[in-house]
């Protein structure tokens, strides 16, 4: 099985991207369920949406070094677990994680073998009107996600990733995310 890193700037396109091959291939892969300290949402299940666990729990999983990637947002914490991989992979599916820049650099020095994506918008400025077109931020949101944007590019930049789809025309994107994919787990159409 092989494990799959998609990252890029928040708003480039990645779930929209994701979707997409999740409804072509709905048997080939999966998401890894992610452990978090937060509390569940209306309607959100535990085991499916996520592992909710106690900030104690969750700081023995990082002391024995269970997780392929964590870190902390607002305050609560969120990480891949390495058993969350293999639950998918157990089930005959291939594991997608969608992170940010952090995670990737940890799942990088992890030493767990996986092929890293990098998704991009052909430039800031569409990132910018993407980001406002989704309606689902704030002014302020969106100027620190611009920001991050910035760094997760420059990282980009070092040549870290295996492949980088800038995702202008989206089904364009789309045909060489899947073309890679189906190459790297041995399909080929
Ligand atoms: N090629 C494209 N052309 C125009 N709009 C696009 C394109 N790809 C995605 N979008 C739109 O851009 C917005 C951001 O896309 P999406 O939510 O998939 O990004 P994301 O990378 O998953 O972001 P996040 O990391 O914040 O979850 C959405 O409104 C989406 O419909």
């Amino acid at each position: 099985m092989v494990l799959i890193v998609l990252s890029g700037p928040s708003g480039a396109g990645k779930s929209t991207l994701l979707k997409k091959l999740f409804a072509e291939f709905p048997d080939k892969f999966g998401f890894s369920v992610s452990h978090t300290t937060r509390s569940p949402r209306g309607g959100e299940v535990d085991g499916k949406d996520y592992h909710f666990t106690t900030q104690e729990n969750f700081a023995d999983l990082v002391s024995t070094n269970s997780f392929l990637e964590h870190a902390t947002y607002a305050g609560n914490s969120y990480g891949t677990s390495l058993k969350a991989v293999e639950d998918v992979e157990s089930v005959g599916r291939h594991c997608i994680l969608d992170i940010e820049m952090e995670g990737v650099k940890q799942v990088k020095t992890s030493g767990r073998a996986a092929k890293f994506i990098f998704v991009r918008p052909p430039s800031l400025e569409i990132l910018e009107e993407r980001l406002r077109g989704r309606g689902s931020d704030k002014e302020e949101a969106i100027q620190k996600r611009l920001r991050q944007a910035r760094n997760e590019l420059e990282y980009a930049e070092g040549g870290v990733h295996d492949i980088t789809i800038i995702n202008d025309n989206v089904e364009e994107a789309y045909s060489q995310l899947k073309s890679y994919i189906l190459e790297i787990i041995g399909e080929t159409q």
